[in-house]
């Protein structure tokens, strides 16, 4: 792992209010790694995803990402899908700007659009992108998110419960979609409280309880 760490973090301590949910916990994540994270309800895998992408402050401890030789680096893309019970669906937004609101700060050599209709087109939701979000069943508005979540073709995805609200087909697109972009080398990291799901899936997996 050493040489081919993307991010350590180091004995953080993250919470809310003057809770602690994690304590002096570690972790280090491989580049091209997909780990799962599982656990209970409430044993602190959103909060875990919240302090890995910034939204969340470390109170103690360390948060370090690597570039490709090793050296400490700034932040790589992210991708970031986060569950479904936490989107304003009254938001008046269609779906097309939501997937294209991933490519915020995009600076590789594709044309954005063409992007944003291949992410559209592997979770069939390419008739939806005019649509207003507030007209999506739940498991279109979350293939959306998902599509938000990859369209840039991010270096670490971070997927918070992918499979909600998803029935068995739309749950084999998404895998589908998720361990293509892993070939592609995206490091994932798969957060879920349903073990035997992500046990499919992940080369690692973890336990927050
Ligand atoms: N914004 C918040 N303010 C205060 N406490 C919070 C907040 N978000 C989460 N918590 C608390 O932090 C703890 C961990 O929550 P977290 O959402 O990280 O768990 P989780 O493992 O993702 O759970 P789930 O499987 O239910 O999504 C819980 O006790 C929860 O009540």
């Amino acid at each position: 792992m050493e040489n081919n760490r993307l991010l350590s973090l180091r004995s953080a301590s993250v919470g809310y209010g003057n809770r602690d949910v994690l304590r002096d916990y570690s972790l280090d994540v491989a580049r091209g790694e997909l780990l799962g994270i599982v656990g209970r309800n409430g044993g602190g895998k959103s909060t875990l995803v919240k302090a890995l992408i910034g939204l969340l402050p470390l109170r103690t401890g360390s948060l370090t990402f690597y570039d490709r030789q090793g050296q400490p680096s700034i932040r790589p893309s992210i991708g970031y899908l986060p569950q479904l019970n936490r989107i304003d669906r009254a938001f008046p937004i269609q779906v097309g700007e939501v997937i294209g609101s991933g490519l915020t700060g995009y600076v590789g050599g594709e044309e954005p659009s063409v992007l944003l209709q291949r992410a559209a087109t592997d979770l069939q939701i390419a008739d939806l992108l005019p649509r207003p979000i507030s007209d999506l069943s739940g498991g279109q508005l979350q293939r959306v998110l998902l599509a938000r979540a990859i369209v840039s073709c991010p270096e670490l995805l971070i997927l918070d419960e992918p499979n909600s609200y998803l029935d068995e087909s739309a749950e084999l697109l998404v895998c589908e979609a998720i361990t293509q972009r892993h070939k592609q080398g995206a490091t994932i990291l798969l957060i879920s409280h349903d073990r035997e799901s992500v046990g499919q899936q992940a080369n690692r997996i973890i336990s927050l309880d």
